[in-house]
């Protein structure tokens, strides 16, 4: 699998060098790229990228730039938005189950709150918002597993489409405007087929609403290759698909989090023991959860081997579990202690979703432009332990 567009090999290997290791190491050309093709495929659309895939400040800001809205599922990513020079609305919040205090404080942020709940909508008046969106299950799901389907029957996300219609009506009442109606069938799909399905059902909820909401908001879930043999979504045959079945008078909202950022970024890991067919690397489950969590394959090759793939390892990550593997019988050149092993495709749910687990101090992030930058510094071991009270 090839590195990110404007990284090579000598790139990643002088970030190990200076900034250590584990890093997470992006790629704004990518990012951009993916931005760009989006663009085009949704012509006229809002591009509302879902910050939770990848929330560091530097990549929302870059995206801003580009043009994006943001979605957000919580006050810090809020906030994360703030600080990368989105306003309130250039953003939504479209969270589960949050508390009312939440609820309150992104409304005084200014930011368009998607309820998904009669509670939450009593709450959103009362704090006195003037706009209000409604999530709503379309009766589809789609995801590359069970646990990142988010529509369809069972999904606890979204209320029914009657539901919704008589939401509208609740935020009419009161003299709060329903703007939005948003739905998100899941996670990283290949095949176009499920997002039109959804968006064709989501445009019939949409005629049975008391008004036509100045969004219409179909979600994210596209996915993209994690291995080469898989084959990429075309996102421009999406496009072409998702707008011949958008019938309605409102503005498009596509909410990719996944397919703008998963391929900007590899994750550099250095090799610290190599064993009989297992080698030990300082990236784990703490560092990057996909593989353990979702059994997600990502790609590895050893950075520093010129030498075609010699045997298959397992590769263990420094976790004292016994499933703590980032991949399985991977083809990579023999690997001394020492080497540089790239992750493919990490920019997404990656660093978002690292732990502390064992104690072990949050990674680096640094992105390649111009120049290389470290966008966050890695966790001094330390600062891990400021909430503690030791009496
Ligand atoms: C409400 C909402 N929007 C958008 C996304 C983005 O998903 P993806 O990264 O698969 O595009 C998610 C996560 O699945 C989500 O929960
Ligand atoms: N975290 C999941 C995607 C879930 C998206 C959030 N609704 C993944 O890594 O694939």
């Amino acid at each position: 699998m090839e590195l990110p567009q404007g990284i090579d090999r000598d790139t990643v290997a002088s970030v190990a060098d200076e900034h250590g290791t584990p890093t997470y190491v992006t790629s704004a050309t990518t990012v951009r790229d993916r931005f760009d093709s989006l663009r085009d495929a949704f012509p006229g659309a809002r591009i509302q990228y879902a910050a939770k895939a990848n929330t560091n400040p530097r990549i929302l800001a870059l995206l801003r730039e580009r043009g994006a809205a943001l979605d957000t599922v919580s006050v810090g990513e809020v906030i994360a938005g703030e600080s990368a020079g989105f306003g309130g609305d250039g953003m939504m919040y479209t969270s589960y189950a949050p508390s009312p205090e939440e609820l309150r404080e992104v409304v005084d942020r200014g930011v368009l709150v998607n309820v998904d709940s009669p509670g939450q909508m009593e709450t959103v008046i009362d704090a006195g918002a003037e706009r209000v969106g409604v999530r709503v299950n379309p009766g589809v799901g789609a995801g590359h597993s069970d646990e990142v389907v988010t529509g369809g029957k069972g999904a606890r996300f979204g209320v029914t489409p009657d539901e919704a219609a008589a939401l509208f009506e609740r935020a009419l009442g009161a003299g709060v405007e329903p703007v939005c109606l948003h739905a998100h069938i899941g996670s990283g799909f290949l095949e176009p087929e499920p997002l039109v399905r959804a968006t064709e059902r989501i445009c019939e909820i949409v005629d049975d609403l008391p008004v036509t909401p100045e969004y219409v908001d179909i979600g994210g879930g596209l996915g993209i290759p994690y291995s080469d043999a898989e084959e990429p979504l075309d996102v421009e045959a999406l496009g072409k698909m998702v707008r011949d079945a958008f019938d309605v008078d409102a503005t498009l909202v596509v909410e990719p989090g996944r397919y703008l950022v998963a391929e900007s970024t590899v994750l550099v890991t250095r090799v610290n023991t190599v064993g009989d067919g297992v080698i030990g690397v300082d990236a784990g489950f703490n560092t990057l959860l996909r593989p353990a969590m979702y059994d997600a394959y990502h790609a590895v090759t050893n950075l520093s081997r010129d030498a075609a793939p010699t045997g298959r390892y397992d590769i263990a990550g420094p976790i004292c579990e016994s499933g703590d593997y980032l991949g399985h019988g991977r083809r990579i050149a023999e690997p001394r202690e020492g080497d540089l092993l790239v992750v493919h495709t990490a920019g997404a749910y990656g660093f978002a979703m690292a732990s502390r687990y064992n104690s072990r101090p949050l990674p680096a992030e640094v992105i390649v432009d111009d120049g290389v930058d470290v966008i966050r510094e890695r966790e001094a071991v330390d600062e891990q332990f400021r909430n503690v009270k030791l009496d």
